[in-house]
Order: C-alpha cells, then sequence, then structure tokens
C-alpha cells in the first residue's frame, strides 16, 4: 500500500519526503505560594526530511547463537523463503507477527464515510524489509547457527528442517569474552573467542569484522546490536568510565572494570554504526553515551520489554490512570533456557532485577492524589527462578493488589506462558527498522532565526516502546507507559508525512448535524479545492501562541 499526503504541506522529490509540521506543546509554572498553575500553550513549526531511499542493511548480533539469534535468522530466511510447515493444528505460514512494524497497523484518518483507516505501520514511510536485512555476528559459542537452532529448541522440528540448509551456512565470529561479566556458568559453551586480551586489540577486532561484513556485503549502513547473556552492572568509574577520552584511554590502558559490551559498543560508535543493548546491563555509561554524541552515532536501550514487564505497562497504566492504587506488585518468571541459566547467577540476576523493577515508576509519579509526592511506592518484588524443564516457554506469574475506594481491595493475577524468543526476536527487528529510519531523518526548526538541518539526538528514545528500561535524552523523562510509548512512535511517523498527532476527539461524531461535517470538511478536500488555504507559513513567529 503506498500512502500519498495530498497537502502543500508536504514536498515529494525522488530523493527526500519534506514536511513542515507545527509542533504543539504546554508548558508550565507552578507557583507553590498561590498553589496555582500557569500554562503556557506553545507552537512551533519545524521542517522533517526524510531519505526516501532504502540503504543496503545490515544487523549483526552480538549473541547470535543463542536463541534470539537463531530465532531472527530464522524468521528472516523463513519469511524471505515464505516457508510453511505442519504442525498438529494444521499449516502454519512464515509471518512476522509481534513485530510492529510488520505486523500491527497505523491509524490514518477517516474515509469519506467517516470509517477509520488503518494502514501497515511499514507503509506509511520508505522502511527496510526484514526480508532484506544481510545478518552476522558474534557469538562465544562457534556452532553453525543450524545446530544452535537446535540447542534452542525454540522452533517446530518440521521448521527446523526446512531451515537447516540455509542455517548450517552461517556461523559466528569469535566473540570478546569476559566470565567477570556473565556467570561462571556460560564457560562450557565458550569456544569461539578473541585469543587477545588487549582490550584494544579487542576493539580492534570488532571493528574490522563490522568494516569486513560491510564491505563483503556492499553495505551501506550496519546496526550492532547486543542480544548476547545478561552481564552484570559495571561499577561505574571516575577516570574510567566518565567521559569519551577517559573511556577511550582506559581501553588502551587496558582497565579490568571494562565490560565486553562496553567494548562492542566503542567498536560499533567508532565505526558509525547504531549500537542498540537488549540486555539490563549498564553499557552506556557517561563516557559511553559522550562518544555516541561526539561520533553522531545513535544508541538505543536497555533490555528487550517482550513478555511481563510490557503487560505491566500496561496494567499498571490502566490501573493508575483509572484511579486505582496499586499497592502490591509481585512477579515470578521460570525460565528454562539459557537465558534463564546465565540469571540464575546473583549478580546477572540483579543487572534484570533493577531493569525490571523500574518500570512502573513513571506510571506511579504521575497519580499523586493516589501516592503523595513519591512517599508511597508500591511493594514491587521480581522473582526469576531456572527451571530446566519449561525451556524457551517461559511463565509469568504475577500478582497485582490495589486499593478500591472506602478500603476496597482489588487483586488480579495473572499467569502467562509464552515462548521468549518468539516474542524477542520481532522486537530485535522493530529495533532496527525503526533505528535504521531515524538515520535517514534530519529536521528544522523554524523559530526566530533558521536553523540547519539536524539529526534526532544521539539517544534513540523513539526505541523505549521496544525496552523494559529506556534510556533517553539528557533532561528527558523516562516514559515506561506502553500506549504512550506505542503514541510517540506513530505520532513521530505521522509528523514526517505532515499529519497531525492523533487526537482521538472524532469531533464529527460529536456534532448533532454531522452533514455539515461531510459538507463543510470531506466535500471539498475530496475535490481539492481547499488546500492551499491551510498551509503552515514557516518561519512561525516565536514560540508562544498565547497566555
Ligand atoms: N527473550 C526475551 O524475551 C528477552 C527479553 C529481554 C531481554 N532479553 C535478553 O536477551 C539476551 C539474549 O537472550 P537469549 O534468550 O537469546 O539468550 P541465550 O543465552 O540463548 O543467547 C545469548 C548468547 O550470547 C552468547 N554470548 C555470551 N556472551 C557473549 C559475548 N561477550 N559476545 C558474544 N556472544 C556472547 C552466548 O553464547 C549465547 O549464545 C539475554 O541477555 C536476555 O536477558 C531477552
Ligand atoms: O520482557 P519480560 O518478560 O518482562 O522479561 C523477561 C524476563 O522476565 C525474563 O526473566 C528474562 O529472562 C527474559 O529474557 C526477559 O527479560
Amino acid at each position: 500500500m503506498k500512502v500519498n499526503v495530498q497537502s502543500p504541506n508536504i514536498r515529494y522529490t525522488d530523493e527526500t519526503i519534506e514536511a513542515d509540521y507545527e509542533y504543539d506543546n504546554v508548558k508550565c509554572i507552578r507557583d507553590e505560594k498561590t498553589n496555582s498553575i500557569k500554562i503556557y500553550p506553545m507552537k512551533s513549526v519545524l521542517t522533517f526530511r526524510t531519505e526516501r531511499r532504502i540503504p543496503r542493511t545490515g544487523l549483526m548480533m552480538i549473541g547470535w547463537g543463542g536463541n534470539n539469534g537463531t530465532t531472527v535468522t530464522a524468521s528472516i530466511i523463513a519469511n524471505k523463503n515464505r516457508m510453511s510447515f505442519m504442525t498438529k493444528d494444521g499449516e502454519v505460514k512464515a509471518n512476522y507477527f509481534g513485530s510492529i512494524t510488520q505486523s500491527s497497523t497505523i491509524f490514518l484518518g477517516y474515509d469519506a464515510h467517516g470509517k477509520e483507516l488503518y494502514i501497515p505501520m511499514k507503509d506509511i514511510l520508505p522502511m527496510v524489509d526484514p526480508n532484506d536485512l544481510f545478518i552476522d555476528g558474534w557469538d562465544i559459542s562457534g556452532m553453525n547457527l543450524a545446530d544452535s537452532m537446535t540447542r534452542a529448541k525454540v522452533l517446530d522440528i518440521n521448521l527446523q528442517e526446512q531451515l537447516c540448509p540455509y542455517m548450517q551456512q552461517y556461523r559466528p565470529r569469535r566473540a570478546i569474552y569476559d566470565l567477570d561479566f556473565i556467570a561462571a556458568n556460560q564457560k562450557e559453551r565458550a569456544d569461539n573467542v578473541i585469543e587477545s586480551k588487549d582490550k584494544w586489540s579487542q576493539v580492534e577486532q570488532i571493528r574490522a569484522d563490522i568494516r569486513d561484513f560491510k564491505k563483503q556485503n556492499n553495505l551501506d549502513t550496519v546496526i550492532v546490536l547486543w542480544t548476547a547473556n545478561t552481564e552484570r552492572f559495571t561499577n561505574v568509574m571516575d577516570g574510567i568510565h566518565d567521559t569519551a577520552d577517559n573511556l577511550l584511554t582506559a581501553i588502551k590502558r587496558n582497565e579490568a572494570e571494562l565490560a565486553p559490551s562496553a567494548l562492542y559498543a566503542v567498536a560499533a560508535i567508532l565505526e558509525k554504526s547504531t549500537y542498540i543493548n537488549g540486555s539490563p546491563q549498564n553499557t552506556f555509561v557517561p563516557g559511553l553515551i559522550e562518544l555516541a554524541e561526539r561520533e553522531q552515532v545513535f544508541i538505543g536501550g536497555d533490555d528487550f520489554k517482550s513478555g511481563q514487564t510490557k503487560f505491566k505497562s500496561v496494567l499498571v497504566d490502566f490501573l493508575v490512570s483509572a484511579g486505582i492504587k496499586p499497592c502490591s506488585i509481585v512477579s515470578y518468571n521460570h525460565l528454562g533456557n539459557n537465558d534463564g541459566y546465565n540469571l540464575s547467577a546473583p549478580k546477572q540476576f540483579r543487572s534484570k532485577e533493577i531493569s525490571k523493577s523500574n518500570v512502573v515508576d513513571d506510571m506511579v509519579e504521575s497519580n499523586q492524589i493516589l501516592y503523595g509526592q513519591g512517599k508511597h511506592h508500591p511493594d514491587h518484588t521480581v522473582v526469576i527462578k531456572y527451571v530446566p524443564y519449561v525451556g524457551d516457554s517461559k511463565r509469568a506469574m504475577d500478582e497485582y493488589i490495589s486499593e478500591l475506594m472506602l478500603g476496597g481491595k482489588n487483586t488480579i493475577v495473572v499467569h502467562n506462558t509464552c515462548e521468549d524468543s518468539l516474542l524477542a526476536s520481532p522486537i530485535i527487528l522493530d529495533l532496527a527498522i525503526l533505528a535504521e529510519l531515524c538515520q535517514r531523518v534530519t529536521f528544522k526548526i523554524h523559530n526566530h532565526k533558521e536553523t540547519q538541518f539536524q539529526r534526532f539526538n544521539s539517544i534513540l528514545s523513539i526505541l523505549s516502546y521496544l525496552l523494559k528500561a529506556p534510556i533517553v535524552e539528557r533532561g528527558a523523562n523516562v516514559v515506561n507507559a506502553l500506549f504512550k510509548q506505542r503514541q510517540s512512535i506513530e505520532n513521530l511517523l505521522r509528523a514526517l508525512i505532515a499529519l497531525p498527532p492523533v487526537n482521538q476527539l472524532n469531533l464529527q461524531a460529536k456534532c448533532s448535524d454531522r452533514t455539515q461535517w461531510y459538507e463543510e470538511l470531506i466535500q471539498p478536500i475530496l475535490k481539492n479545492n481547499e488546500l492551499n488555504s491551510t498551509r503552515i507559513a514557516p518561519p512561525f513567529n516565536g514560540f508562544m501562541s498565547g497566555h
């Protein structure tokens, strides 16, 4: 499906889509003395420019031979080759269910009969087709991808058999391995590691791998993504992790407290590759963020938001926004895959516990009627147990106890059985696809003075929907609530083609005489004769539109 916006605010050329956009924002100044808030609606005018040509894009996964890495690869091969296979429930055709770009839709507007019109998210702008992604990566385990797929025990055997000849051709590159950062129980699979113990040489090797992959496949861009085992938290220290220069010299000094993930990230950034962290560890120390900013490279993280946390970021948002007060949230996981094995070690579990625990903070802070000023945070407990028998089919068990009016209690218990890697793999694809799109977008603000086109901030908070503990631009608020996160993606995509944010007002329906809307609004648009009067005229005069 092709989208073509009929508006003078959009300019299509062969190379770009340029969209003029009015950005409405509200600034609030609280006055404690008078117990009042002054509210200033503000308006800015921007121009977004999106390059239309989709580059040849590579995705390099760190932890390629793991459950997620093999499943992502398998999903691309299966979809590209239109595979189908028989299960006891019947035939299953390859698809990308669980990917927002591939399998979810975006509300566009109303058709001539007032009916809502949705299109696939992937059709709103030129985006990489996952079938066209080039895949490569590293793993401490040297198994070819067919054997690792078998080891992962994720896919139906009939599908595995078809995939085998394709997957066999792939073998991960040698990896940076440091037993101090992942669980000791991973040692038995570490047979494919870079021999040099010198950390700068390791960075150089990863950089050479990225260049090699790029050259071999004639790629325009490579995205590097961590889907390897969860590391313990790095002990962040001044002189090592605090600035970009200190970080680089600390690597050259071979400092011990430098996690493999940080070395991969430095290598990716120096190769101008976007780096995404799919695990909870604190790879993005201040020096790394500074390096990404200095090199003008995107970073995104942390920790894929796949099952239990995704659900929590919907349920708690629902409760708090309904004026119901969650007081106790207790979450258990039973995991039987290698991820669970690694997380059975206390330090690695601690990283996951931190990333899974902060997810309700923004919702709690948004409602002082229920919680006062941060005084009554709900009890929130996160437990993960390694249960080999359940394999990749993770169990998430949650109990939410909330307070209702007049002393009432509301207890919700959830039991979720789901395939860990089949949830995470489409998220990996979305992260790569959306990050790549962001690489092609620049924008310019028309305020008092004309500015240059600029890229988004290095920290891609737009990826928050896909991540449990999103990192955001300095000074920006972390948003965990799932539908707010989704809205920000949807509205950004709409902005890139000069469409206003979705406002859910549907004023047409609220009008007692609906024919008025049809005649005055829809008909003229259909006839395309009123558009010229609606053009935004940048530069807009100042920020404030009235107060
Ligand atoms: N599946 C999910 O739903 C989900 C959700 C959020 C986060 N995650 C995170 O994603 C990561 C991967 O999950 P998985 O199920 O694929 O785990 P996995 O254990 O199957 O795969 C991880 C792979 O990383 C490799 N590895 C470890 N250290 C490495 C290094 N330094 N360099 C290169 N390779 C290395 C391992 O050999 C293994 O093959 C985990 O950290 C997990 O916590 C998964
Ligand atoms: O996304 P989600 O289901 O909350 O989180 C999951 C955790 O519950 C689980 O412990 C972990 O091993 C998975 O990799 C994933 O992080």
